[in-house]
């Protein structure tokens, strides 16, 4: 369990939080703080109404919601996004429409889900040999199908 800060924003007025829809959900659901009207192929920084502060050593993640996907074909084009802990700007969700038919974002309705997660950093040593493995090189189906 971590705690984030939470800044609700004039445009975020009356809308949910991002909540658990129950006991056991792993994300927080988000809605959408603007209507919008998504054709075939588009994508869109959908509106929050809200920015957070997030703990150094973590992130938040966006990721779609599967009914989405699989009724609508809306999906987080980025997916999993990224909200940087040092973020502080109103946090977006960047719809696509991979469907077939228009989808109407309404204000209010739940449009992703916000996972928390530890951030693990790494220093890089440039090196002018890396050792030896069976793999090797082969990679992108080299083992079969
Ligand atoms: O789905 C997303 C992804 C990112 N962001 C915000 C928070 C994140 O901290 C910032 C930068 O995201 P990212 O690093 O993925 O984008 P970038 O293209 O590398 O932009 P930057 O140069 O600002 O890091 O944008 C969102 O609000 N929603
Ligand atoms: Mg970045």
């Amino acid at each position: 369990m971590i705690a984030l800060q939470i800044l609700r924003l004039p445009h975020g007025a009356g809308l949910p939080l991002p909540a658990y829809a129950t006991a056991g959900a792993a994300g927080m659901d988000v809605v959408a703080a603007e209507d919008v009207e998504l054709a075939p192929g588009a994508r869109h920084a959908v509106a929050t109404g809200f920015a957070m502060a997030i703990p150094e050593g973590y992130e938040v993640q966006v990721r779609p919601r599967s009914g989405l996907a699989l009724k609508h074909g809306i999906t987080c084009l980025n997916t999993p996004g990224t909200i940087d802990s040092d973020y502080r700007g109103e946090v977006k969700v960047i719809l696509a429409n991979l469907g077939q038919e228009p989808f109407r974002v309404v204000r209010g309705e739940r449009i992703a889900q916000l996972v928390p997660a530890e951030v693990i950093r790494a220093t890089l040593t440039e090196v002018d040999l890396l050792d030896d493995t069976v793999r090797g090189a082969g990679g992108f189906g080299s083992t079969g199908r």
